[in-house]
């Protein structure tokens, strides 16, 4: 990249950096070899020509957009096998996706979900049938959970599988509207099997939800087999390319064996053998939710690098009357719009690999019968998972605005960037349900406390706070965790008490729960902030990096912290022991880091290492030629490649015509 012509201002930006790019590169693949070898990857993915589009996608029709993105997927998909044999590296397939796809594969939920489930819920016997087959692509398949009726109530779902002991198989049946599956990533046209989350039906006895494997296309024609209605859902706010479908059946058959057993299984004759624990069945749904804190790092880095990138480039208005006007990166409230994209994307990092760290650990724990640590990380990857992709939602929303009239333009790609980081608020859980699902257990956690039990880690500040509710505030990175940490116990103290009020009242706990249920969101929330703030700071404090690069990643993580406390100061005010004064303070040390970072914005930016091919974005390229770019993809819309349209002829010309009579 470096030899690029570059815009000027991009030049001078790039050697004000005080840090080395390379070395923060390095330190977020996790190594100068990782570095290396992630680059070789993408510069394979992306010479081949076949995956490169000739027409930008948006032209092409609802169809030929979805054909092109197979045709892509297919080509990846093969690259990437004879890839992996040569060099032995597994790639990260997600990254050049966005490269591939500018949006999602049509691929998408056979890698992320449906081959996910078959390790997570198969027994070794249906992994040795099945994985083979689906890691190599014999088969193809996505994971169908979600109906037109529910979807965050999963209890609730409606499609049946009942057992017939007679013949040893599942009849599976969706008799209503409301049972059919609607949503699945790749179910539309592209998937011959998936996983289906039906209601287990034995003797005319409920139990409970389980995943079946289902074969519903024909492998040989892809006709939809005979009792299986299946299609595609349409048009979306983004996901155009995934391919997202509906299923229903009548009266279809499949092997007792196509029920995924690991954890509860039904004999031959219909015994109904519970598993450890019923919740389990839910694996790969917590699974994915922390992988989505990962992803939101990454959205993230995608708009802030555009954003920041054409800030440097764009001149508007002036600061002093007298003077030239300036790169758009220099107003102050420019600068509070885009900092906090690049801190969000190393808290989102930092605290993904936390999250990581722990579900592993979790899995580990499950595999030799133990479960004590299980509804803690549940707990905590639904409020992670709710707040970070609510956050880089809003994050992706504001670089987009902050690049004015050209951020509203298609190919600046923040449109389809929001469309697909939007999408991670409701995918996977709705934010708002998830967050109640934690705030359960900070309530169960609070009780504890009041009765002086040891809780879990998570949530020990509750304990903490409950013996010592006075503590002095401090202006240090570490007083403002503790700050977050008194807003969040103060918040779930708060919403307990609201709902033993409600108790009193003469209501029932279900009743008072739903009354407190704003109350208990926001704790769950402010849950979640005292964790992003703890983890990522600590892990910025415990870096190994050169003196240069500590004190810029400090100071981005210094940024997180102030800008939500003065995001939060209300409820600083009202639960922790600041004062005014530390208000005022904290302002004045924003203002201060927003300077201090400001050098080294285009740095920090370069530093996500995101090719061109993945940006995709006329205003963010690295060579920042924001305006020819802009021309030249104008330029290829269709409408141009004819000097007068026909319907000039066939309407505008006429209408004038009459309008003269
Ligand atoms: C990097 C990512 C990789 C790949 C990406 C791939 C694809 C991405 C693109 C799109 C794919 C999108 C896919 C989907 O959206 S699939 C569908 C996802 N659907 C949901 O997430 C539904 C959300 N709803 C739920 O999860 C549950 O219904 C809910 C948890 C809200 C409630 O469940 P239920 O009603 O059964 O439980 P409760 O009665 O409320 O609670 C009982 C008890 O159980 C505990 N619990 C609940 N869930 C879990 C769990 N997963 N693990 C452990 N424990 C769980 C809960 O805390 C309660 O405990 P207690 O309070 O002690 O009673
Ligand atoms: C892009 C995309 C891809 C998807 N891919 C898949 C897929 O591959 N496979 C699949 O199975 N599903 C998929 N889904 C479905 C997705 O998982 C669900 O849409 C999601 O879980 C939300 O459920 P819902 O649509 O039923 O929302 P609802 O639950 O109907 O939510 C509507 C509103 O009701 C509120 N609400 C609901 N319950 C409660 C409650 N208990 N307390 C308070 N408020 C409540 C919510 O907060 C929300 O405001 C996808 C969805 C999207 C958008």
């Amino acid at each position: 990249m470096a030899n690029v012509k570059c815009n000027p201002d991009l030049v001078r930006e790039r050697a004000k950096c005080s840090f080395d790019v390379n070395e923060l590169i390095h330190l977020i693949d996790g190594g100068e070899n990782a570095t290396k070898e992630k680059r070789h990857f993408e510069e394979t993915i992306f010479s081949v020509k076949e995956l490169q589009d000739a027409v930008p996608e948006e032209y092409l029709s609802h169809k030929d957009r979805y054909e092109n993105a197979v045709r892509k997927a297919t080509i990846l998909r093969d690259v990437c096998r004879e890839y992996m044999k040569k060099y032995n590296y597994k790639p990260n397939r997600f990254r050049v996706g966005h490269g591939v796809f500018k949006d999602v594969s049509p691929f998408l939920l056979h890698d992320g979900m449906f081959v996910a489930t078959i390790i997570g819920q198969g027994t070794p016997e249906q992994q040795a049938e099945w994985l083979p087959k689906a890691e190599n692509m014999q088969i193809i398949g996505t994971y169908a959970q979600t109906e037109l009726g529910h979807g965050s109530f999963i209890r609730g779902l409606e499609t049946r599988a009942t057992y017939d002991p007679k013949t040893e198989e599942f009849i599976l049946n969706n008799a209503t509207l409301s049972s059919f599956k609607w949503w699945p990533g790749g179910l539309g046209s592209t998937v011959n099997h998936c996983i289906v989350v039906a209601q287990l039906f034995i003797n005319g006895k409920s139990y409970g939800i389980q995943p079946f494997i289902v074969q519903i296309r024909d492998l040989n024609t892809h006709k939809p087999l005979p009792g299986v209605k299946v299609g595609e859902i349409g048009p979306k706010m983004g996901f155009q390319t995934a391919n997202n479908g509906f299923l229903g059946f009548e009266n279809f058959r499949i092997p007792r064996m196509n029920m995924l057993m690991k954890n509860a299984q039904v004999l031959k004759d219909g015994t109904f053998v519970k598993g450890m624990n019923e919740k389990l069945t839910y694996g790969t749904m917590v699974m994915v939710r922390v992988g989505i804190v990962g992803d939101c790092s990454l959205n993230t880095s995608l708009a802030a690098t555009i954003a920041v990138r054409y800030s440097a480039v764009r001149h508007q208005s002036k600061i002093k009357a007298k003077e030239p006007e300036v790169q758009i990166l220099d107003y102050v409230t420019q600068q509070h719009k885009l900092f906090i994209a690049i801190a969000s994307s190393h808290v989102f990092r930092n605290v993904y690999s936390w999250l990581s760290k722990s579900y592993l650990n979790v899995m580990k724990d499950l595999a030799q019968g133990k479960q004590d640590h299980l509804p803690e990380l549940h707990a905590t990857a639904c409020c992670l998972k709710a707040v970070c992709s609510r956050d880089a939602g809003s994050v992706v929303e504001e670089c987009r605005l902050a690049c004015g009239g050209h951020g509203y333009m298609t190919s600046s790609n923040l449109p389809l960037v929001y469309g697909f980081t939007i999408a991670t608020v409701t995918y996977e859980g709705e934010q708002t349900v998830l967050l109640l699902q934690t705030a359960r257990y900070l309530v169960k956690a609070w009780l504890a406390a009041l009765q002086g039990k040891v809780l879990a880690p998570s949530v020990s500040y509750l304990s903490d706070w409950l013996k010592n509710d006075n503590v002095r505030w401090q202006n240090t990175p570490e007083g403002i965790v503790k700050g977050f940490q008194h807003v969040a116990a103060g918040k779930v103290k708060a919403a307990y008490d609201t709902i033993q009020k409600y108790i009193k009242l003469g209501k029932d706990y279900e009743d008072a729960w739903n009354l407190a249920s704003v109350q208990l969101m926001k704790a769950s929330e402010a849950h979640s902030r005292s964790i992003l703030c703890e983890v990522s700071w600590g892990e910025v404090i415990r870096t190994s990096a050169s003196p240069n690069l500590l004190q810029v990643l400090k100071q981005l993580a210094q940024l997180y912290l102030v800008y939500w406390t003065l995001e939060t100061s209300g409820d600083f005010l009202v639960y922790s022991n600041i004062s005014k004064d530390d208000i005022a303070i904290l302002r004045e040390k924003y203002e201060e880091l927003l300077a201090a970072i400001r050098p080294n914005a285009v740095g920090l930016v370069d530093a996500f290492d995101l090719r061109d091919e993945i940006l995709h974005s006329t205003l963010g390229s690295y060579d920042g030629r924001v305006y020819e770019r802009l021309m030249e993809e104008a330029l290829k819309s269709p409408l141009n490649q004819e000097s007068v349209n026909a319907s000039f002829h066939k309407y505008l010309k006429p209408l004038m015509e009459k309008a003269k009579l």
